[in-house]
């Protein structure tokens, strides 16, 4: 009969009193920050941390699934509580819910009731020290983490696109699921052990970083024909990670000061893409321009000064110069962030300004070949579901002397009549005949350049 308001702070009083007689201590985590309204990152840290410890002991549970998480979300219960344990110290959590109808609260609810929801940890006053550092630590650590991995991974572009979600800032984004992995992924078995093995020791190199005083961040660039995986390597990698992607569209970045904004955007463990990068601007071929002209050697001299006359083309055209693309890439902004991957991709290595690539910058350069037979076989596992098959050896054979690119084989292999018992026969027949003629393309081509060559040889003699 009493009103809820007068009920709350009785029941509050009332489990306060034994402390009276008992020594405790008591936080209380609020769900929003008094100061400015915003959502307090401690209380979703207890939150997320509770859910998960409380799934086994709590008698109520709340759940909820937002657009962004991968599953249910379960929390404590208005007024449940659940003992946690750590160090053999037993600590009290209480989840507590009150509606709150004052007005002027900072985050602009004005005199509109609304729920305050918070958290109350309880414990011995003895254990003070050790709650206060390595309990709550724990607690923070664990629980950023259990959000982490509940969330959806993100593809951001920073191409304004209409199909994905903006929530401010230059990027927006799509949820991002690709089923690329490593397992499905053709290349030889022990480059990608390799590649691995580089991630891993990226993925647990905190310390490492730490003690050698570097930006914990690594670059990887992927070269190789079109069509031999590099995209698909991407999506692999990020996957392993699981590391949102940040897709750089730089010709969409108008000028070195903008791509520094984009940077200072991008969130922890992400990965951000360059795709294409030899054909995104004329970076080496600005850099040589500027030698030629103004005879400096020296990084990063901004080719944009010399042009006296722009046009209207010219103005909308990105300036971004190499030099602010190796300042992104590790200049001193580049380290205001932590476990970042940047990955470039292109199909002339060859191309590109010797600076963007070099040890350091792009810590490992990976190949992207055309297939070989045991790359062969992890494709004829995706796409036929086979391990083996009698015309294996036959192609076995054809590909020790020759390569076959990665989307001629899924090409060949993608079987098109499954209802019929020799589909695999048929995929696997399409495949050599395509080895064999590209085969016999390249002989052709070959002899061609050869007769050409002993043309010119007997013109020069005459
Ligand atoms: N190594 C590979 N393993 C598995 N699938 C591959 C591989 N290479 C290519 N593919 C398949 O071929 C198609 C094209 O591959 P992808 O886009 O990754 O190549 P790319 O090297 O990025 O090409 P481009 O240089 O033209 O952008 C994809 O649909 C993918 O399924």
């Amino acid at each position: 009969f009493l009103p809820e308001n007068f009920q709350y702070h009785i029941q509050k009083w009332f489990s306060r009193l034994p402390n009276y007689f008992i020594q405790h201590m008591h936080i209380t985590f609020e769900e929003y920050n008094n100061n400015n309204g915003r959502t307090n990152e401690a209380y979703t840290c207890i939150k997320n941390y509770l859910g998960a410890k409380s799934i086994k002991k709590a008698a109520y549970l709340k759940a909820d699934k937002s657009r962004n998480s991968k599953s249910l979300q379960f929390t404590l219960d208005e007024g449940d509580e659940v003992i946690d344990e750590f160090q053999n110290v037993k600590i009290k959590w209480v989840a507590y819910q009150e509606t709150v109808k004052e007005s002027g609260h900072g985050s602009g609810r004005n005199s509109m009731p609304f729920e305050k929801r918070s958290f109350v940890l309880k414990a011995h006053s003895r254990y003070r020290d050790l709650v206060m550092e390595d309990y709550l630590n724990h607690v923070m650590k664990e629980g950023k983490s259990i959000q982490f991995q509940n969330r959806k991974r993100r593809l951001y572009t920073n191409n304004k696109d209409e199909d994905c979600y903006w929530k401010g800032g230059r990027w927006s984004y799509i949820n991002f699921q690709h089923p690329a992995s490593f397992d499905t992924l053709g290349m030889d078995p022990l480059k990608k052990e390799e590649i691995l093995d580089d991630l891993d020791s990226f993925k647990t190199g905190k310390d490492y970083y730490k003690k050698i005083g570097k930006a914990w961040k690594r670059g990887y660039l992927l070269y190789g024909p079109p069509g031999s995986g590099k995209s698909t390597m991407i999506a692999a990698i990020a996957k392993y990670l699981d590391y949102d992607i940040y897709d750089l569209e730089l010709t969409s970045v108008r000028e070195n000061a903008e791509l520094k904004q984009l940077l200072i955007e991008t969130s922890n463990k992400s990965m951000i893409v360059i795709e294409d990068i030899d054909c995104s601007l004329d970076l080496t071929g600005a850099r040589k321009n500027d030698k030629k002209e103004s005879g400096d050697e020296k990084d990063g001299e901004d080719n944009n000064k010399k042009q006296s006359s722009e046009t209207e083309e010219d103005k909308n055209r990105s300036k971004v110069t190499l030099s602010g693309l190796l300042n992104f890439i590790d200049g001193i902004w580049s380290a205001c962030g932590e476990e970042r991957v940047i990955v470039f991709t292109t199909n002339q290595v060859e191309k590109l300004d010797p600076a963007l690539i070099r040890r350091g910058r792009m810590d490992m350069h990976i190949e992207m070949s055309y297939c070989k037979f045991e790359a062969f076989k992890i494709l004829a596992k995706n796409y036929l579901d086979i391990d083996s098959h009698p015309l294996f050896g036959e192609i076995r054979q054809l590909l020790e002397e020759n390569e076959v690119s990665a989307c001629d084989v899924a090409e060949n292999l993608m079987p098109r009549r499954k209802w019929r018992d020799d589909h695999v026969e048929i995929c696997l027949l399409k495949l050599i005949e395509a080895i064999k003629n590209q085969q016999h393309k390249k002989g052709k081509k070959e002899q061609k350049e050869e007769e050409v060559q002993e043309q010119e040889r007997s013109t020069k003699f005459e």
